[in-house]
């Protein structure tokens, strides 16, 4: 196990079905959703495995290195699942494949706050009282417990993060581990009305990929 190395998992494999179409496939700034957030992460990351559920074909036909969920149908724990088990490190980031104004910076942030805090089996961000279980930081040593919950049906996140032993960390914290416009950053689109939002918004989106 590499102990110094981090590997970033993307959550993809859900059914959009608010979106009506596959939202990490959606087209912002020249790019697909997915795209932008694989730039975000990549600098912090020594591998990006996707954990694609029933979307191996599409991701894999366009160069993502993919997992299938070994638990299907039972949601984002499935696809953390998988792919802690292909991670070869002890710390892995973690993002949903909606989130795509994420930055590099946010990552770099949320590791640092993970080595600082690793007795810690997962790192997430709480802001303004909401937590945010898909873009943060997991141990592999959560891995037994999660597969665990996934053959006991117990597929609720916010419970699960209780019991593994999870640090909250709010904004000033992340801010000040240089993390800027973290609510920002932190949102998501699930529905076509959330995709137009972010399509308009002025953020800084790369255009260059
Ligand atoms: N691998 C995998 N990823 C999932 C699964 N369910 C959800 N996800 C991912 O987890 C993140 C959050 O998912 P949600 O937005 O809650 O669910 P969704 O299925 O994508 O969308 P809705 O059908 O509208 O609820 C997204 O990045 C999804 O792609 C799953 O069963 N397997």
């Amino acid at each position: 196990m590499n102990t110094r190395e981090w590997t970033g998992i993307i959550l993809a494999g859900g059914l959009s079905s608010r979106m009506g179409t596959n939202k990490a496939m959606l087209e912002l700034n020249g790019s697909v959703v997915l795209q932008h957030v694989t730039k975000a992460m990549r600098p912090a990351v020594s591998r990006i495995i996707v954990a694609a559920g029933p979307n191996v074909t599409t991701y894999g036909a366009i160069g993502y290195d993919c997992v299938q969920d070994h638990y299907p149908g039972k949601g984002p724990l499935a696809g953390l699942h998988s792919a802690l088990e292909a991670s070869d490190t002890d710390w892995n980031l973690v993002c949903a494949c909606d989130m795509p104004l994420l930055q590099t910076s946010f990552f770099d942030g949320i590791k640092k706050l993970a080595e600082s805090h690793d007795s810690y089996s997962a790192i997430v961000p709480r802001v303004d009282g909401q937590v945010h279980p898909l873009a943060g930081a997991y141990h592999i040593r959560v891995l037994p417990d999660l597969e665990q919950r996934l053959i006991q049906d117990h597929l609720r996140v916010m419970r699960w993060l209780e019991e593994i032993g999870c640090c909250y960390v709010e904004a000033e914290e992340l801010e000040r581990a240089g993390v800027h416009q973290v609510a920002m950053q932190l949102s998501n689109m699930n529905t076509p009305e959330e995709y137009e939002r972010i399509r308009n918004q002025d953020s800084g989106l790369d255009s260059d990929l």
